[in-house]
């Protein structure tokens, strides 16, 4: 039987629910549990989240002292940072201690980054390394390089980022809490876990092709169906990866990829799973032989600091473990700041590339025309000292590890995420097509180049002695630093985008502004699959924002 939970009636078997609801959303992670908030919040509209995983019993906790340098599911921690202002989606910014601010020159400025309130939680920990400022003022030595008045403005830069942290009980603050643990019961909010929306199913007369049903699985038990009608729209939350599955599943998206899975076709939409993206990124290994202390490793080898800290958290919930997810100083620099030599000879390159030969052979035209017109605004961004490429940590890696990891926040390759021919209710194919555009090699090589330079030679960087234990500093022409890169770089930061683009039909679209999908009445798209150009920072902010607008325009053609 259905369980009246505190916050929403959860539903773990089918069978249970009602034939039909206003709204069913597929998918309750960030964007689709944000979109069930806001539109239960009235009581006028029934809702249905179907979410593939469970309610996990596992305290969101940021800290496991015991084990403080591993990391675990749980303490990975979402940092908020965003290439625009956040504004817009409803945060509350909590400052840090004034103390700590002075000491480490944290900067923030409510009023042009934050602003709001709102149930997602964003702060700073209690505590920073010393390392973290040698770091930051490490890179003041390097022309160009500017310290934004807020990680959150929306400019490149040295800049500090805050947490998506409860500051009271340092756990987790994300989409759970906020938009569901915190709200009243509402009996027109239903979820059901451990189920998945495995197609849609439509009507369509002469004049148009309506979402009408989902058809809906239990999790590893396909025989357990169920058929749910939407009476106003069916919204697609299944993130950038399982949304375009959904779709084509459904029998939307490229002729050719629905024909080798033998789909009958339903409407021909060439942007389903196409513009696939995400950050890329690549290790280096640098150990200080003069080490700034205390570090993350003192929690593990120093007994009085590890004491000191374990006391801190026990009293308070204050000292370093509460910084234990992330957090803190980054560099987000463009190619003009970092690559002074190299970064006008990249944009030519851009400019001069062929669209199509850079996208998977027979691509349909509107695809090549879409992608044509990123590398024409990627070719003026990479002329641009505000549009940050290189991003890295500046504290260290948050997990204790020695590396120091560079994310390319800008890469010009474009994947695809397409149902499996040969498998088709399995999960889909995802190919990055890492590097298949090979200005992104030369960038990884600028960005190298760069933080080893940085290292070497800035500020008081240097007199730390950094020493690079990987690659190693024999490893000096761009032939052994690609080969290098060729063995580490990694497609992925966690911040797929794009498979269901907004954007006109003509440039590749699958929604439209208002984020219903071309071609079909009452079906629309929400999450992280409608940016169509990855934002050079970390994507929950923008999926947030982009479920908050969501919210509001459906409620508006309700
Ligand atoms: C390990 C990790 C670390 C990250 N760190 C950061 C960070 O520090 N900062 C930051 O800004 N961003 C971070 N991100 C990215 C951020 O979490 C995502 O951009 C954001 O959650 C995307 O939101 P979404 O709603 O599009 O998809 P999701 O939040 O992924 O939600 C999709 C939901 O749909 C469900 N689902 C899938 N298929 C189906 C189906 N067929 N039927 C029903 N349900 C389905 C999934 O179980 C999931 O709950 C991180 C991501 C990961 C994975």
């Amino acid at each position: 039987a259905p369980e009246l939970a505190r916050k929403a009636i959860h539903y773990t078997r089918s069978s249970d629910l009602r034939s039909s609801y206003d709204y069913i959303i597929a998918g309750g992670g960030t964007a689709g549990l944000t979109v069930a908030d806001r539109l239960t919040e009235s009581g006028r509209y029934s809702v249905l989240v179907v979410e593939y995983g469970y309610f996990s019993d596992i305290p969101s906790s940021v800290l496991d002292p015991l084990n403080p340098i591993d990391a675990s599911p749980d303490s990975l921690m979402y940092n908020i940072t965003s290439v625009g202002t956040v504004k817009q989606f409803s945060c509350t910014f909590f400052p840090p201690e004034p103390q700590l601010a002075a000491d480490f020159e944290i900067k923030y400025d409510i009023e042009s980054a934050w602003g709001g309130t709102g149930p997602v939680l964003a702060s700073y920990g209690h505590y920073q390394y010393p390392l973290t400022k040698v770091l930051l003022d490490g890179w003041r030595t390097l022309p160009g390089v500017e310290y934004p008045a807020d990680g959150s403005e929306g400019k490149a830069g040295v800049l500090w980022i805050p947490s998506s942290q409860d500051p009271k009980t340092q756990t987790r603050s994300y989409a759970r809490t906020a938009h569901y643990d915190r709200v009243q019961p509402r009996k027109n909010y239903a979820i059901i876990t451990g189920h998945k929306v495995d197609k849609i199913n439509f009507a369509r007369d002469r004049r148009s092709l309506t979402a009408i049903s989902v058809k809906v699985s239990a999790r590893g038990d396909n025989s357990s169906v169920s058929t749910i009608t939407a009476r106003k729209e069916i919204i697609l939350a299944a993130g950038a990866i399982h949304t375009p599955q959904i779709l084509q599943r459904s029998g939307v998206g490229p002729q050719s990829v629905l024909k080798a899975a033998k789909i009958p076709m339903v409407l021909d939409l060439p942007g389903v799973g196409a513009n696939f993206q995400d950050h890329s990124w690549f290790a280096m290994g640098i150990q200080f032989q003069t080490p700034v202390l205390p570090d993350r490793q003192s929690l593990v080898n120093n007994k009085t600091f590890a004491e000191w800290a374990l006391k801190l958290w026990q009293t308070n919930m204050t000292g370093p473990y509460s910084i234990r997810g992330g957090g803190g100083a980054l560099a987000q620099l463009g190619l003009p700041v970092i690559a002074p030599d190299v970064f006008s000879s990249i944009a030519s390159d851009i400019e001069s590339q062929d669209a199509a030969s850079l996208l998977p052979t027979n691509v349909d035209s509107t695809i090549v025309a879409g992608y044509r017109s990123q590398l024409k605004l990627m070719a003026k961004a990479a002329r641009s000292k505000n549009t940050a490429w290189l991003q890295m940590g500046l504290g260290g890696n948050p997990f204790g590890s020695p590396d120091q990891w560079v994310f390319n926040i800008h890469p010009l390759s474009r994947g695809t995420v397409n149902v499996d021919p040969a498998d088709p209710n399995g999960e889909p194919l995802v190919d990055y097509r890492m590097l298949s555009n090979p200005v992104d090699l030369r960038v990884a090589i600028a960005l190298f180049r760069a933080v080893r330079n940085f290292f070497n030679s800035r500020g008081e960087v240097k007199r730390l002695s950094p020493l690079e234990t990987k690659p190693g500093v024999n490893i000096t022409s761009d032939a052994d630093i690609a080969k290098y890169l060729l063995t580490t770089l990694n497609p992925s930061q966690y911040h797929p985008v794009g498979t269901a683009a907004m954007l006109p039909l003509r440039l590749g679209g699958v929604v439209d502004d208002e984020l219903k999908v071309y071609g079909v009445d009452g079906l629309s798209v929400v999450d992280a699959s409608i940016i169509p150009l990855i934002p050079g920072g970390t994507t929950q902010s923008t999926v947030y924002a982009i479920g908050e607008k969501a919210s509001d325009l459906i409620k508006a053609r309700a």
